[in-house]
């Protein structure tokens, strides 16, 4: 039964539309203004954004997606009706297909690593590392779960991987997943070429074709590979926002008001309660969410590390970007694998919403999938010097101009999401590459994974969802303690920005990694 609650839903606005994907070369990208002409009608990352704060972007994408004389008339129709027609797509008589109906594969996640039973139709979606397994609940239905305790350490995921389930499952299972013959070619051309400007004009190709339907031939292809695509055995991420969430101040419940929240009463001297409630806008939930579901996704522009480094000294400047606590610190998000040290002073007033998804990747051991090495100590660098050094694959993504609800995610040291990195319809082996390091910026780019946040445990209705900033969940998987040992270090630093989640365990300072 699904209570009342003063807050609006934010799921019910959910639409699937692209985001723009800033590719490494700054020019494409060099102002927000040029960003809308020039990323959307280029390269395209089909993200599900649920509260889109850039009304000309919706409009464009839906034109994109519906193709021609009719997508055009769409989207001038006006943002209710187009994206009503948007949600019809999978079936044109108006009945919204259930998408994960028939989806064929019944993979169970087993404790140990083995995700599939003797299914042959599953094998690969194990060897991809996918950890999906149906939740059989009356209360979630049909929602898949990702089997935390079953997920190896540091493991990427993959959904709807054109090399798994498209190319080797049964017909049954290939039939539903996006189009093989795309996918393969973009993949050999990668390959053969084993150049990064290639791979990365490949991608484009395909995620134009696949995802966007630009160069379809018609509006029947278009919609005919969203289909195939949506119903994919190995989709979850994919299907957007399912929960039904909410964002508030964190502030009004406790009555407190959010002036009260300023640099001088962020310390111990006051309370706990009030501490908590100072950390602006959060993100909370209407619906109970059980532990390993997938929860929102942390979207935004997918941009350059030198596009990230300018904006983030944009962001810093108070009149720009002003948060509306209107006191506290900027802090800039880093989900990295590396712990390097203490934050640096930061005067402004503003917020930064900028995510650094930072993934180790051990060049030269892996053939099948992304892993994430033990050595050498990730703290030792960011770049890879040997064939069996770590590469670290970095995505930048800001959700400040365009992005969805995941942006209001605060941090907590006891975080009741976590954040996984998350791989859609993606051709595998381009991570394989084992090329100079010069070119990692260029494949993460090419293949930029989804921020996407996963329930740590199980969440109650009106708790708010929070994450660890300094990818701590992830580390403590991987049974690592360089984060918490690393974060005692912020401790008592001039500057330092205090954390205010409130937790238990709360480490007293918010991350920050001053290498990114
Ligand atoms: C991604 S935003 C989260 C949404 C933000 N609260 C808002 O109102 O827009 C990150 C910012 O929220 C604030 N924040 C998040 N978690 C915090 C915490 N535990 N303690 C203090 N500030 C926090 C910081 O100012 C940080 O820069």
């Amino acid at each position: 039964m699904r209570r009342s609650s003063p807050h609006p839903d934010i799921s019910s606005s959910r639409e699937r539309l692209p985001i723009p994907y800033c590719p490494d070369k700054e020019e494409t990208c060099p102002s927000a203004k040029e960003a809308v002409e020039k990323c959307l009608l280029g390269s395209l990352q089909s993200y599900i954004p649920e509260s889109i704060v850039h009304e000309t972007w919706r409009k464009e994408a839906l034109a994109h997606l519906l193709d021609g004389d009719r997508g055009a008339a769409l989207a001038r129709t006006g943002s209710s009706q187009a994206s009503e027609i948007e949600e019809r797509l999978p079936e044109d008589d108006g009945h919204v297909s259930d998408p994960y109906e028939g989806s064929g594969c019944s993979c169970i996640a087993k404790p140990g690593g083995s995700c599939c039973t003797a299914d042959t139709d599953c094998e690969c979606v194990e060897s991809f590392g996918n950890f999906y397994s149906a939740a059989n609940d009356q209360l979630n239905g049909l929602a898949r779960i990702v089997h935390l305790d079953a997920l190896p350490a540091r493991h990427a995921l993959r959904e709807c991987t054109p090399l798994c389930a498209c190319q080797q499952a049964s017909p049954s299972i290939r039939s539903k997943c996006i189009s093989t013959q795309d996918a393969a070619s973009t993949e050999d051309e990668a390959i053969s070429s084993r150049r990064p400007e290639a791979v990365d004009r490949a991608k484009r190709r395909k995620l134009k074709s696949l995802e966007v339907g630009r160069e379809s031939k018609s509006y029947e292809d278009a919609r005919q590979s969203k289909r195939a695509s949506m119903q994919c055995a190995n989709r979850v991420v994919g299907f957007g926002l399912a929960r039904r969430l909410y964002i508030r101040s964190t502030a009004p419940r406790l009555g407190i008001s959010p002036h009260r929240c300023s640099k001088s009463e962020g310390d111990a001297a006051i309370s706990a309660d009030l501490n908590s409630a100072c950390r602006g806008l959060g993100l909370f939930t209407h619906d109970f969410i059980p532990r390993g579901a997938f929860v929102i996704e942390y979207a935004g522009e997918v941009i350059s590390t030198q596009e990230a480094r300018k904006r983030w000294v944009k962001y810093q400047k108070p009149s720009m970007y002003s948060s509306e606590k209107g006191s506290d610190p900027a802090s800039s998000i880093a989900i990295s694998q590396s712990d390097t040290g203490p934050r640096p002073s930061v005067s402004n007033e503003g917020s930064n919403y900028i995510l650094v998804l930072q993934e180790w990747m051990n060049a030269g051991t892996h053939t099948g999938h992304t892993g994430f090495p033990s050595t050498p100590d990730p703290l030792s660098g960011t770049q890879a010097t040997s064939a069996l050094a770590p590469k670290a694959y970095r995505t930048n993504i800001d959700p400040t101009i365009s992005g969805n609800a995941g942006r209001f995610a605060n941090h907590s040291c006891e975080p009741n999401l976590i954040m996984i990195p998350v791989r859609c319809d993606e051709p595998i082996k381009l991570y394989d590459d084992t090329s100079a390091s010069s070119t990692c910026e260029t494949y993460a780019a090419a293949a930029a994974p989804r921020a996407a946040l996963f329930a740590a445990r199980d969440i109650q209705p009106d708790d708010e969802l929070t994450f660890d900033y300094s990818g701590g969940e992830l580390a403590r998987l991987d049974g690592s303690q360089r984060h918490g040992e690393g974060l005692k270090r912020n401790v008592g630093r001039s500057g330092a920005t205090p954390c205010l989640c409130g937790a238990p365990s709360c480490r007293g300072w918010m991350y920050f990694d001053p290498a990114l």
